[in-house]
């Protein structure tokens, strides 16, 4: 399995995320922002956390408009596995590959702490490896978290059953303590908590590396 992992200006994850993939069983190709296409034989795109080009206008405004958020549109588009977290996730709903948007927390503070976030479904590569209802621990490291969607985009989420995560305790604000959202295809994620933070004994947990080995063993199947 090949992880794309995507570096913008100010990413400060893409590491722990390269990290992450690979000791899931991934093999990992790091890709800059400027490259207009990802690597041949891409099977999952990893955007990382981070404060791409210094979240200047929004977060994740000006990534979404580099070279490589078009290939990753595209790739997304034909159905190939995208993850984006923090960072990742604004920029996913900045390129509108995923719904809603991130805004300024509610306390208008930087949060950064492990939480406890409750997994919504189990339906997708990266949450079969928990259980529904499991209440899991992942550090967040945000100010700009507040998810927020209009009622018939709740709607739709909760319909289609894409709400991956929610806070146990609200943190930011969030409509309706969402932590991370699917794609109508479940195969984009994205999540404002780290769980590449959260992967081996000596970051406090496991919890997170449980998103990457069941990702990549459902990939491998197919
Ligand atoms: N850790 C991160 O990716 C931070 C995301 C973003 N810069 C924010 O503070 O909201």
């Amino acid at each position: 399995m090949k992880a794309a992992i995507i570096t913008f200006p100010g990413s400060n994850c893409d590491r722990d995320l390269a990290v992450a993939f690979e000791k899931a069983g991934a093999q990992v190709v790091r890709v800059w922002h400027k490259d207009t296409e990802l690597p041949q034989g891409t099977d999952v795109v990893g955007v990382p956390g981070g404060f791409s080009f210094g979240d200047y206008l929004r977060c994740g405004a000006i990534a979404a408009q580099s070279p490589i958020a078009r290939a990753v549109r595209d790739f997304a588009h034909k159905g190939g596995y995208v993850l984006g977290i923090c960072n990742g996730f604004q920029i996913l709903t900045e390129t509108g590959l995923l719904p809603g948007a991130l805004l300024r927390n509610v306390g208008l503070t930087y949060v950064c702490k492990t939480v406890e976030l409750r997994v919504e479904t189990t339906d997708s590569a990266f949450t079969s490896g928990y259980g529904r209802g499991q209440v899991i621990r992942i550090p967040i490291a945000h100010h700009d978290g507040n998810y927020n969607i209009d009622e018939d985009g709740l709607k739709l989420l909760r319909d289609q059953d894409r709400i991956a995560f929610t806070y146990v305790d609200n943190p930011n604000g969030s409509v309706a303590d969402i932590a991370g959202v699917l794609s109508e295809n479940r195969r984009v994620l994205g999540m404002m908590p780290h769980p590449e933070r959260m992967c081996e004994p000596v970051h406090g947990g496991t919890d997170g590396s449980v998103l990457f080995r069941s990702l990549i063993g459902m990939m491998a199947l197919g």
